[in-house]
């Protein structure tokens, strides 16, 4: 088991916003968080990673173990964020050059050797699979690229410093289909080698790539499953009528 979630509650003021969270994440998989709008998805996205940090007003209880170690005894929150990466929904180009978009982070963690620095970043554009879109104008400012290659440039970026856990919040919400498409083979190939837990408002897309489906409703857990299952054969009457679009 990489990551484990024990009894996570979250609240801010007075709203409780998720409930007595219960669920367990394993390497090699790639997991889909589905559920309605303001139903606490990219809350807890931000719980697994200790993001929520950056926010006011939040209290949080429970545990969230990787592999084992809560990361909330941890005193070091950007290790944390360097083991447990988290991708948002708006893609991200930092003020720099592509390639120093991809070594932001391993800039940060000390990283100073040139050899080394190139090949992280070759390493880490081909496998957000813009190295060919890219490799002739890696000094050119990031600003520059389409809002798909940026998304896979903030890709590379968490990549780069190597995560065991990637987080994705909506990654593909502001991307067209073709760039989606890219996205998604992507991640189905990243799932080869980490836990990926994705947020995603399209039920197609977690049909597309999710091994497990998780869906949230009103801060709860209401039923996890193999993906193909929880569609075909959801057990709770609140899934069947999310997934069919009755309500919500
Ligand atoms: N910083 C904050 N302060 C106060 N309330 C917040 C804060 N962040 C989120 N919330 C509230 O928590 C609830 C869940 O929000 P969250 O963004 O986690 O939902 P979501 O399922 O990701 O929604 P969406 O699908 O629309 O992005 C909402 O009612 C939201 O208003």
């Amino acid at each position: 088991m990489s990551l484990q979630i024990e009894n996570l509650q979250v609240r801010f003021g007075s709203s409780q916003i998720l409930k007595d969270i219960q669920l367990s994440f394993n390497e090699r998989k790639l997991y889909a968080i589905i559920g309605p709008s303001g139903c606490g998805k990219t809350t807890l996205l931000k719980s697994l990673n200790r993001t929520l940090e950056l926010e006011r007003g939040y209290l949080i209880s429970g545990k969230v173990k990787l592999y084992g170690e809560d990361i909330y005894e941890h005193r070091d929150t950007s290790l944390i964020r360097q083991r447990i990466g988290l991708v948002f929904q708006t893609p991200v180009a930092l003020p720099l050059s592509i390639k120093e978009n991809v070594l932001f982070g391993v800039r940060y963690f000390g990283e100073r050797n040139k050899t080394k620095l190139n090949e992280i970043c070759e390493k880490c554009l081909q496998q957000a699979g813009l190295w060919e879109e890219v490799k002739d104008k890696l000094n050119n400012p990031a600003k520059e690229l389409s809002g798909g290659q940026i998304q896979r440039l903030s890709i590379a970026r968490v990549l780069a410093v190597s995560p065991e856990v990637l987080l994705l919040d909506e990654p593909c919400s502001n991307l067209d289909p073709a760039a989606t498409q890219m996205i998604e083979e992507l991640l189905k190939g990243l799932a080869k080698q980490l836990t990926i837990i994705l947020v995603t408002h399209n039920l197609f897309q977690a049909k597309r790539v999710a091994d497990v489906t998780t869906f949230l409703l009103n801060g709860q857990v209401v039923e996890v499953g193999e993906t193909e299952t929880l569609f075909l054969n959801p057990q709770k009457q609140e899934t069947k009528d999310f997934i069919s679009g009755l309500t919500y």
